[in-house]
């Protein structure tokens, strides 16, 4: 267990407030299909060395909200408090963004979308998106503003993909693609990191059917 003293029962309830509101709209989407996905927010001070989250438990149906469905860790992934929950088998990577980014909440999701865009632009390690209005959600913009997306390989043992987060995050972009398998998206809150993802889900969409109006794939 964690040295961090206690969680309180506001932080607690809080969390599973905008939990339940997020999970509620991806659910809604289709974005945690086979209890895919999970989700974090930052609780408290906050310092690249020391800080705590609370993150979704691993192998739970993410479609459901209750205050069993989360718990709370630290910077190293030690849960705050005794507890039977696993954290997410994704922790890891959540613990690296928040370190490089100091970000106040990290949402997983995986999609159809998602996965192939990866897949296609592989090559590239990034998918690019260039002069799409929806770019300015993620605060950019000029008027034909290009981003990359960067894609990190999915390998099965997850700690394997931080040094990848390490190198290729980048700090004008709140997101990153993990190939055939899903995105990451954070925000300085729940609000912000939930319009992330939302913007990055409709980019992938427009990036899948625009190749192939134009038969580029
Ligand atoms: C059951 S497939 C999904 C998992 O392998 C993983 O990618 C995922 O997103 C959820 O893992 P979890 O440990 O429940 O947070
Ligand atoms: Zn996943």
């Amino acid at each position: 267990m964690s040295g961090f003293t206690r969680i309180s029962l506001e932080e607690k309830r809080r969390v599973l407030g905008e939990f339940t509101e997020v999970k509620a709209e991806f659910a809604s989407r289709g974005w945690f299909a086979g209890t895919g996905g999970n989700l974090s927010m930052r609780i408290g001070p906050y310092s690249p060395e020391q800080f705590f989250f609370a993150v979704t438990a691993s192998g739970k149906d993410k479609t459901r909200s209750t205050p069993e469905d989360f718990l709370f860790v630290d910077q190293d992934g030690t849960p705050c408090e005794t507890t039977s929950l696993k954290p997410s088998a994704e922790t890891s990577l959540h613990r690296e963004i928040y370190r490089l980014t100091g970000a106040g909440a990290i949402f997983h999701i995986h999609s159809v979308f998602n996965n192939i865009v990866s897949e296609w632009f592989w090559d590239r390690r990034s998918v690019p998106i260039e002069g799409v209005e929806l770019i300015k959600a993620f605060n950019i913009w000029d008027e034909d503003a290009r981003i990359d997306v960067p894609i990190l390989t999915n390998y099965a043992d997850v700690p394997r993909i931080v040094p990848e987060i390490t190198e290729r995050l980048d700090p004008r972009i709140p997101g990153l693609l993990i190939r055939k398998h899903g995105v990451c998206a954070w925000g300085k809150d729940a609000f912000e990191a939930k319009k992330h993802l939302e913007a990055f889900e409709f980019l992938f969409e427009y990036v899948y059917r625009w190749e192939l109006l134009n038969n580029r794939k």
